[in-house]
């Protein structure tokens, strides 16, 4: 039986779950120094440079800054994708920078979830079976498991549908349930809305809200657009490889409210 209960924390009780974690000293992910360069010598891209940032359990983190500014190396890094050339990457208090492939592979499984623009669904499985599958699920419970992530992002309706039967919004929530169905506390996600209109952007946007406000799921959200930033906990602008600026966001916005 899938375990997860909703709690539907309030946006104050949130901020007491990040004041008691940033008490408890340990955050969901704590980079430290951290430094991505790509090839070498003079043709060398230095990607991420020095970043320091620490994410706590429960927030709802989005990542802006300009094309190249390094959203995505910082969240490949994070998500154990790439290994960074300096500094460390705590998540849950474990340094993940120094863990060898098998190790990362075993983090990557257990621990995160991606959810990317492209929804990456295989067009021959329903989605049950894509979230089944792609999420490698096995036993007796795959089925059940699967079927409850998929209710718990508003989609169980549509499980036995092709991604050709389903809209770019219902393919995505499809996505987040494959993402989630293990429970990982951290939720990576790659401009979730940027193949999708306005409407079912903000639906998929507050599906990625609610399940940080539930308390199972640290999300850290990478975008182009500045719109989102106002439903977030934290917004933390990257520009040229570095953090260039951090903000508390006091009251965010239901995604329903965002305007763009
Ligand atoms: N595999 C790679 N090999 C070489 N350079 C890379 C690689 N991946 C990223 N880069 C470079 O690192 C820098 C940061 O790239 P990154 O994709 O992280 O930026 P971004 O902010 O996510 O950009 P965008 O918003 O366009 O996706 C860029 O200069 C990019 O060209």
């Amino acid at each position: 039986m899938w375990t997860r209960a909703r709690t539907n924390r309030s946006r104050s009780d949130l901020a007491a779950v990040a004041e008691e974690a940033a008490a408890s000293g340990c955050p969901a992910v704590r980079l430290a120094g951290l430094s991505k360069d790509y090839g070498t010598g003079p043709a060398t891209v230095h990607a991420l440079r020095d970043v320091s940032l620490e994410v706590w359990p429960g927030e709802f983190v989005v990542l802006l800054g300009p094309s190249g500014s390094g959203k995505t190396t910082l969240l490949n890094l994070v998500g154990g994708i790439e290994k960074p050339s300096a500094g460390r990457i705590e998540v849950a208090g474990t340094d993940i920078a120094g863990l060898d492939e098998k190790a990362r592979t075993a983090y990557r499984r257990a621990r995160v979830g991606f959810v990317f623009q492209f929804f990456n669904l295989v067009p021959t499985l329903t989605a049950l079976e894509n979230v089944a599958i792609l999420a490698e699920l096995t036993g007796p419970d795959a089925g059940e498991h699967s079927r409850a992530a998929l209710a718990s992002v508003g989609i169980v309706q549509a499980a036995d549908r092709f991604p050709g039967q389903m809209s770019g919004g219902q393919q995505q929530r499809v996505a987040i349930a494959r993402a989630i169905v293990k429970e990982p506390p951290l939720l990576l996600c790659d401009e979730p809305t940027g193949s999708l209109d306005l409407d079912t952007g903000r639906q998929v946007l507050g599906v990625l809200r609610a399940l940080a406000m539930e308390g199972h799921h640290t999300v850290l959200l990478v975008t182009h657009n500045s719109a989102i930033a106002r439903m977030a906990d934290r917004v933390v602008w990257l520009r040229s490889g570095t953090i260039s600026r951090e903000e508390r966001v006091a009251a965010p916005l239901k995604a329903e409210d965002l305007r763009w």
